[in-house]
Parts: C-alpha cells; structure tokens; sequence
C-alpha cells in the first residue's frame, strides 16, 4: 500500500469515529419518551427556536406537552433530559430527596458567579449551609423588613411613576425597586439616596453581567470563565462588593457588648454570627467561612433581584388588563380603613393589616401561578429508580415543567387557566392539588426566598394600590414573553395614572 494513502484513510477513520462518536451521543435508548430530533451540539435549543428567540421556555415545553404528551425528551445541548409535566411527578420527584438532588443544569454556569452559593451546592456542603441560610429567609425573619420594602416602594412611586404618563420601560424599573430593597437587605444601603455611590454602580454591574453571563449558559464553560476575568466591570464590581461585605463583617465583630442585643441591621450582619473559618465538611462542622457568606450574598443578589422584580412587572402587565382587579383590591384597603392617595404615607399598613387583606393575597397568587418567571426547573438522579413507568438511570438529569403545571386545565378548575383570575383561589381551586402550583419548585431544594419572594410582592402590590396607582391598557400593551434569565413581559405599554385622593 502506497504511503500516500495513509493521510486519507487515516481522516476517514477519524470522521468515521467522530460520527460514531456523536451518534451514541445523540441516540435514545429504546425506553426513551418521545420527543423532536436532537441536532449535534445544540441537541433541541436551536431547532425549537428557543436559541433564536422565535420561543420562550415555558412556550416551548407547553407545545411540547401538547405534542409528545406528559413526559417527554429534551435536549439541552448534548445533555439528554426527560421533562415531567404533572403535579404527581413533581410530588414523586421533589419528596424523594435521596433520589433528586440539584441538577448543574438547573443554573448552569451559576457556580462560576459564587462558587460558594447554596444554589450550586450538593451533598454535606449544601446541608451545612442550609443550616445557616434557610431560617435567615423564614418569614418570621423576612417580615422585619416590612418598613424597607414600604419605603423602598414609595420612593419608587414617588421617583419613578409619573401621573398619566405612558411607560415603555416599567420591568427595568422594576428591576431597580427591587434591587433598591435587596441593597437594603443585604448591606442597609440605600441605593436611591446614593446613587452615584461606588456601592449602587457595582450593584447595578455586578447584576447586569451576571444576568449577561447567565444567557451565555450554553457556551463552553473555558469561555464563561474567559468572559467573567476578561470583563473588568464585572471584576471591579465583584471587588467592591466583597470589600462593602469585609467590612460590615469588622464592623459587626467590633461591636461592643451593650449593643449586641441590638438586632442585625442586615443580612451580612446577622450571618456574621456563624461565622467559623475552620468550617469544612469533612469533620463535622457548622457555620460559614468569610467567603462563604460573602458568596451566598451575592447569589441572594442575583436569584432575588430579578425573578420578584419580573412578577411585579407581570402584575403591572395584568392589572392593565383587569381594571376590575384594581378596583376591588382597592375597595378591600378601604374596608381596612387604610388611608388612601397621598395619606397612605400615614396610614398603617402593618403585618396584621397585610396578612387580613385576602383578596389581595388572592391576586399576588394568582400572578405567581400565571407569570411565567422560572418556567422549569431541574434535577439529577442519584441513584436508578422509575418515575410513572419511565425509567430514570443514575446521573440522568430531569426537568419538571412548573409553568405547565401551574395552568393544567386538568387541576385548575375555576374557569380557563389560562385567564388571570385571582378569585379561583377563593372557589373551587383554594384546595387545589398540592403541586399543581409549584412556582417555587418543592421539596428539600424548594426556592430558599419564597417567603421573602411573596412577602415583598403582595407588600409592593398593596402599597402601590394604597396610593391611588392603576395601570392602564395601551394598544402597544400586547404582551407576551422574552425569554432572559427569566421570562419578562415583551411588551408592557401601559398608562400609569395617580389617584392623590
Ligand atoms: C418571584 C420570585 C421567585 C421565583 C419565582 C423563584 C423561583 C425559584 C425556583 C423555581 C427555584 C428552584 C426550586 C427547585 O428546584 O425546587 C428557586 C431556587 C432558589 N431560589 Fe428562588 N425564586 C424567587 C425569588 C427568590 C428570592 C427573593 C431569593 C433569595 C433572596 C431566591 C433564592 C433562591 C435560592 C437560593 C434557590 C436555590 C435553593 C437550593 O438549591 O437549595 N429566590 N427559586
């Protein structure tokens, strides 16, 4: 054989072991659900469209649904998932915690932002920092941050809301309450009165690249780290932050004794008391290391900020559509004998008045179970097992699809799940199944901010109301979603107006 053949037979058995290669990578096994074709490299997101925008998540896997039925094969990239649709699988799925554990694929890349954050955690590291974190985020916690969340709202009225004036840009000032009322939280700053401060530009950096590099998720991982060093926003803002956090840790180490009854001002402070440098997880330990607390800041930052600012935006978007909404939640503030227009400011709005305002509470549901703001969310299997006759192999990585659970005809029944009507939760859905509504996920890795998250909406919607605000519909005001790191109203056009009286 002559030498001059070996480079040609040597390239077609390359290209024969690189086909081979992506075959087995890209094949179903036999006892695969169905699902659309996956294409080498981008597996289902650029044939679905959800690549090129043409569709949002939580569109796509209703589509899908509706195509391939209740469990289905979806590909994310080259990682082969089987999404679940029912609330019967998300209650086998989120209760059998030694079974599903968080999926990298839930966030991807989230670990690049704070590597410590419990979001990305697993195993004896997450317990140690649940241990910390979770009752920081209890409500009995999260209600002392009442008076923030009032005054950060009516700066927000007072600042950014002008009577009868029509906004094309009300989610991006959403987004600046709520990061306003997470500065507040976590370091007692306020971002309002100091805006051109060293803090409010690197919190507004700091979220505005993390949000950037979590579209990016899909890329190769040396490339997301490549981008994060390289971007020198992002690091100076990364630094400011951790240097404001150095210091309120001193600052709360030095206090002296006669105020340490005092209660702490803010998240950073209060976590300061499990502060243990020796904390590690191979012997049994407790507590969180400087960088530790630091990370789990910045991911209370980042998964706080955006998801809650979005579902106020979708309550902006709806109330425009349902003029009779606003009217009774405002009738219902009245029969509280809450002062209405510019006496609001006196009037008190406490946690005993919020908690009896019931249709109130009916419609901060009713926008978490209809917005689409985290659309699914994921997890892997531990060890091999069977979810409604699918079999589930060790390592597998699954999706449960909350958006599609949340409007199931089959479990919502007052009136079409589509609609937006909080009075289901009055009738016939107030006892709905337990997992047809399953905004926050479920189980041991169930959102850690859901009492915060709910908290702060039905708070702002109250307040907002209490001042005389209504949202008026546009003919620009069509909706629909934009897929970011959440799903944001597309187009929200509305005519603000302001009831001083
Ligand atoms: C409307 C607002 C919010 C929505 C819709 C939302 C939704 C979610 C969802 C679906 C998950 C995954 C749960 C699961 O896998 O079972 C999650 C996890 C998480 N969320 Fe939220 N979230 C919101 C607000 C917040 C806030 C305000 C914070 C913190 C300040 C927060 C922090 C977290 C954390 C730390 C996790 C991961 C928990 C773990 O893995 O152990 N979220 N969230």
């Amino acid at each position: 054989m002559s030498i001059l053949l070996l480079p040609p037979i040597l390239a077609l058995f390359t290209i024969i072991l690189i086909y081979i290669y992506f075959k087995r990578q890209y094949s179903s096994s036999p006892n695969d659900p169905p699902g659309q074709k996956p294409q080498i490299i981008f597996g289902n997101i650029f044939n679905s469209g959800l690549l090129t925008g043409r569709k949002t998540g939580p569109e796509l896997f209703t589509a899908y649904q509706q195509e391939y039925g209740d469990v289905f094969l979806f590909w994310a990239g080259s990682h082969k998932c089987l999404v679940f649709c029912l609330p019967e699988h998300a209650q086998t799925i989120f209760s059998d915690r030694h079974t599903f554990d968080q999926s990298p694929l839930f966030i991807p890349n989230f670990d690049l932002l704070c590597p410590n954050g419990i979001i990305t955690l697993s195993g004896a590291k997450w317990k140690r920092h649940a241990r910390v974190m979770l009752p920081m985020f209890k409500r009995a916690k999260i209600v002392h941050y009442l008076e923030t969340i009032l005054h950060c709202t009516d700066q927000f009225i007072d600042k950014h809301l002008d009577d009868n004036h029509t906004y094309t840009d009300l989610t991006l000032r959403c987004q600046s309450l709520l990061m306003n009322i997470i500065a507040f939280i976590a370091f007692d700053h306020d971002l309002e009165a100091q805006i051109d401060s060293s803090c409010a530009r690197a919190l507004q950096d700091f979220i505005y690249y993390a949000g950037q590099f979590m579209m990016t998720a899909w890329l190769p991982r040396w490339l997301g780290k490549l981008y994060l060093k390289l971007n020198w926003k992002y690091q100076r803002a990364h630094r400011v932050l951790r240097e404001l956090s150095e210091q309120i840790v001193e600052q709360e180490q030095n206090k002296h004794n006669d105020s340490e009854s005092q209660r702490p001002k803010n998240l950073i402070a209060s976590l300061v008391s499990s502060l243990n440098e020796q904390a590690n997880d191979e012997q049994i330990s407790s507590g969180l290391t400087q960088a530790e607390i630091f990370d789990e800041v910045l991911m209370a930052i980042t998964a706080g900020t955006e998801t809650t600012a979005t579902a106020l935006s979708w309550f902006m978007f709806y109330m425009s559509k349902h003029p009779r909404v606003q009217q009774r939640i405002k009738q219902e503030l009245k029969e509280h004998d809450l002062a209405m227009g510019d006496n609001a400011h006196s009037s008190l709005l406490n946690l005993e008045t919020l908690d009896s305002l019931v249709y109130c509470d009916c419609v901060t549901k009713e926008v978490l179970r209809l917005a689409p703001v985290a659309g699914i969310t994921a997890r892997r299997a531990t060890r091999d097992t069977v979810v409604d006759g699918v079999p589930i192999h060790r390592g597998q990585d699954l999706y449960v699809a909350l958006y599609n659970m949340n409007k199931d005809p089959r479990y919502w029944h007052h009136g079409d799940p589509n609609e937006f009507i909080p009075e289901r939760f009055l009738f016939e859905d107030k006892n709905h199944h337990p997992y047809a509504m399953v905004t926050f996920g479920g189980g041991h890795r169930a959102c850690l901010g859901q009492d915060l998250a709910q908290f702060e909406l039905k708070l702002m919607i109250a307040r907002l109301m209490q001042r005389g605000v209504s949202f008026e519909d546009t003919p620009e005001n069509i909706g629909g979603c934009k897929q970011q790191v959440t799903c944001r109203p597309r187009h929200l056009v509305v005519r603000v107006r302001i009831d001083h009286n």
